[in-house]
């Protein structure tokens, strides 16, 4: 069984006064469109935000047929990967899908593909650059600029939370930090092209933003 972690717990400075998790992109909230590409391929979701989202967040999911649960933040704006911590803690899949709740255009087929990547079912290509062998604790994508998208990409996760904490511990809140204490597939763009396009990774900070992503969905 599949999971999904949802960050959520960001404060969009510079999205506004809005909370963009809820911000309705082309009449449906961000954080629902991103529920509702993940719900093929998971078994249940895990909502990660403070508890002041939390009404809004629930009004937004409503009728969402996927068993959801809230990791609420114990301590608020300790950053993303704190966040993708107490999400995982909450996860009871064998691996979980991390997604930032502002990538409404996160496809399914990509994070099916990281799922298989992670646990073997898929064989690394000849060229892979993986960190270890299969099975592996997460599946993490790496663009071609080098980037590596540690908010969609899939995680054991309690090996992923174990790895959070003891980053946290160490005073390295970085995204990147936890990558240090598991095995991970690298899946290059290239491999990743063969079965979804860059969409997938959109993801929205700005008004302006939003505004032209709801302008192509309209
Ligand atoms: N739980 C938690 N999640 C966070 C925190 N900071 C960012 N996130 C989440 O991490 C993801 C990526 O962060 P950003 O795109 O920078 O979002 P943000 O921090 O809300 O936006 P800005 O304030 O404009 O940077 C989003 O899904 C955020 O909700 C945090 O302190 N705690």
């Amino acid at each position: 069984m599949h999971s999904a972690v949802i960050i959520a717990g960001g404060r969009s400075t510079r999205f506004g006064d809005e909370d963009k998790a809820t911000a309705p992109l082309a009449g449906t909230p961000m954080i629902r469109r991103v529920a509702d590409r993940l719900e093929p391929v998971v078994d249940e979701v895990v909502v990660n935000c403070r508890d002041d989202q939390r009404a809004a967040i629930e009004d937004a999911l409503s009728g969402y047929e996927q068993p959801t649960n809230f990791a609420l933040d114990p301590e608020t704006d300790q950053g993303p990967m704190a966040g993708i911590r107490n999400g995982c803690r909450a996860a009871t899949g064998e691996y979980t899908a991390v997604v930032a709740c502002d990538m409404p255009f996160v496809d399914p087929d990509a994070i099916s593909y990281l799922f298989d990547r992670a646990s073997g079912e898929i064989e690394p290509p000849a060229d892979a650059d993986d960190e270890g062998t299969p099975p592996f604790d997460g599946a993490v994508p790496r663009l071609g600029d080098g980037w590596y998208q540690t908010t969609q990409a899939v995680y054991r996760p309690d090996a992923m939370a174990d790895a959070c904490d003891a980053a946290l511990e160490r005073g390295d809140r970085k995204i990147l930090a936890p990558l240090e204490d598991l095995t991970y597939a690298v899946v290059s763009e290239a491999e990743l092209e063969a079965v979804t396009d860059l969409t997938t990774f959109e993801n929205i900070n700005t008004k302006a933003e939003f505004d032209e992503a709801a302008a192509r969905l309209e």
